[in-house]
C-alpha cells in the first residue's frame, strides 16, 4: 500500500475566520486501485491533493507514500517524493512553454532516471500526439494540452498518479478514451490513480469512488462500500 491518510485535518482562512476543510479523514489505496475522488466545488478536494503532493503543509493527521511520512519531511525530501513517487496532473497543467511537445513528455521521466523510450512512444500513439511533436505549448489547443500533461505524469511510472480533473477540456468521446486509457496505464504499471472529477460518468470507470462531504471522504463504489 503506497498511499495512507490518517485523521488528516485542515483549516483555511476565510477573511477573519478559519474555516474546517478536511476534519479526520482517512484514506487507504492498494496497489493498482483506480479511484475517483467526487464532492462539491470547495469541498477541498484540490486541497487535499496539494497535501498528498507535498505542496501544501500537514497541519494535523499523517500522510504516508511509500511508507515516508510526508508531515516528517524536509521540502527537499518532498521535492524528492514528487520526483521519484508521485506523477501529478493539476488543473494548470503546467507544461514547460519552451521545450515542444516531445521534450514536454520526456522531461520528468529523464529528471527521475525513468525514460523508457517505447514506453514513451507507446503513449504518444495511444494519445494520439505523433503530429504534434514538435509543437510548443502555445501552439495547441486546450484538450491537446491535456494529453501531453496525461503523457508527460504517465512517461515517468508513477507509484501514484494525481489528476486533478484531467478530461476537463476534452470532448466526450475523447474523455471517456482518455480516462480508460488512464486507468488501463495505471493499472498495467501498478499505479494507484488518484482522479478528481465531477462527471460521475468518468467516476464510473475507477474501480473505486470517493465522495469528499464535510471534511471526510465516503465510499460509494468498490470493497469499502457499505
Ligand atoms: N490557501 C488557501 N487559503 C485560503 N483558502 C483556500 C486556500 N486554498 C483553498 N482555499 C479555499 O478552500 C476551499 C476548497 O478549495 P479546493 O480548491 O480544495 O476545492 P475543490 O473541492 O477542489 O473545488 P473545485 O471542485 O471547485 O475545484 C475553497 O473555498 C477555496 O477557496
Amino acid at each position: 500500500m503506497s498511499l495512507v491518510i490518517k485523521d488528516l485535518h485542515h483549516k483555511i482562512i476565510d477573511g477573519a475566520h478559519s474555516k474546517k476543510l478536511l476534519s479526520g479523514l482517512d484514506l487507504k489505496l492498494n496497489p493498482s486501485t483506480t479511484v475517483a475522488l467526487m464532492g462539491d466545488s470547495g469541498s477541498g478536494k484540490t486541497t487535499l491533493l496539494n497535501l498528498i503532493s507535498g505542496l501544501e503543509p500537514i497541519q494535523q493527521g499523517e500522510i504516508n507514500i511509500s511508507g515516508q511520512a510526508l508531515q516528517n519531511l524536509t521540502e527537499t525530501q518532498l521535492s524528492q517524493i514528487r520526483k521519484n513517487d508521485l506523477g501529478i496532473i493539476f488543473q494548470q497543467f503546467n507544461l514547460l512553454s519552451s521545450l515542444n511537445v516531445q521534450d514536454n513528455i520526456e522531461f520528468s521521466a529523464k529528471l527521475s532516471n525513468r525514460f523508457d523510450r517505447l514506453h514513451c512512444q507507446m503513449l504518444i500513439q495511444n494519445l494520439g500526439l505523433e503530429s504534434l511533436l514538435s509543437n510548443l505549448p502555445a501552439t495547441l489547443s486546450g484538450g491537446e494540452v491535456q494529453r501531453v500533461a496525461i503523457a508527460r505524469a504517465l512517461a515517468a511510472k508513477p507509484q501514484i498518479l494525481l489528476a486533478d480533473e484531467p478530461t476537463g477540456n476534452l470532448d466526450n468521446s475523447n474523455s471517456e478514451r482518455v480516462v480508460r486509457l488512464l486507468a488501463q496505464l495505471a493499472k498495467a504499471h501498478q499505479t494507484e490513480l488518484l482522479m478528481v472529477t465531477h462527471s460521475l460518468y468518468i467516476a464510473q470507470e475507477m474501480d473505486e469512488i470517493y465522495q469528499l462531504n464535510n471534511g471526510r471522504l465516503t465510499c460509494i463504489k468498490g470493497s469499502k462500500h457499505v
